[in-house]
């Protein structure tokens, strides 16, 4: 049988827990050998549009990324080749000027708001989860982070949530559940969820005799 990395696909609405789901698969797996690939650094490059352009994309749609650039880069690490992943930096909404080179893995954890809306990257997964965590809890959550680390003003996040985020999740990221092979409420602090994970990939990993 050809040696083929197993891929799991992450989401959830933004602060579900997706981030601290895949860094509590990652650390239990990363002995083996294990990558993440993040969506949200696989959005449009927008170096040519002014900011204050930027500052009026809608991040929460589909079309803000290039899935195209994604899934060329999962199906060459599926052929167990190096790619070189582009960098984002949110405060200025664009990818930075660096890339990094990725080594191919045998386990690919894709995480991001909208990897299982693209039917492509759905046909791409071995596994499939969804971060199921309280609208109330998720803007909490993403309030705290976008103002300490993302360089935003509480007066942003909420008109952001307010008039993109919100129904964009309610009509993009909330129908993605269905295609979920596993769903996981609260995200991070789900211990039994990810022993659940881990043992899983680890069987997938044994059937498939890269262990
Ligand atoms: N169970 C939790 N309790 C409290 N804060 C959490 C919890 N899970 C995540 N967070 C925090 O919420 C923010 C969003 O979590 P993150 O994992 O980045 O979500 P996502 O990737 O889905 O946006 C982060 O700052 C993270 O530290
Ligand atoms: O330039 C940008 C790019 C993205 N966003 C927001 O990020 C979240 C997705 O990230 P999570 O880690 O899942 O929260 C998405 O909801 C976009 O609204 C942004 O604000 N600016």
């Amino acid at each position: 049988m050809m040696r083929k990395p197993v891929v799991i696909g992450v989401t959830g609405g933004s602060g579900s827990g997706k981030t601290s789901v895949t860094k509590a698969i990652y650390e239990s797996l990363k002995d083996h050998s294990i990558l993440v690939l993040e969506q949200d650094y696989y959005y449009k490059d927008q170096h040519d549009l002014p900011f204050e352009e930027r500052l009026k994309t809608n991040y929460d749609h589909p079309l803000a990324f290039d899935n195209d650039l994604l899934i060329e880069h999962i199906e060459a690490l599926l052929r167990y080749e190096a790619i070189d992943k582009p960098v984002y930096d949110y405060s200025i909404h664009t990818r930075s000027e660096k890339v990094i080179p990725v080594e191919p893995k045998d386990v690919i954890i894709l995480e991001g708001i909208l990897v299982l809306e693209d039917e492509r990257l759905r046909n791409l997964m071995d596994i499939k989860l969804y971060v199921d965590t309280d609208p109330d809890l998720r803007i909490i959550r993403r309030l705290t982070r976008d103002i300490r680390e993302r360089g935003r003003t509480f007066d942003s996040v909420i008109e952001q949530y307010l008039n993109v985020v919100r129904p964009m999740h309610n009509q993009f990221i909330e129908p993605t559940k269905r295609y979920a092979d596993v769903i996981i409420p609260e995200g991070g602090q789900n211990h039994v969820a990810i022993d659940l994970m881990v043992t899983k990939i680890q069987t997938i990993l044994e059937q498939k005799a890269i262990l």
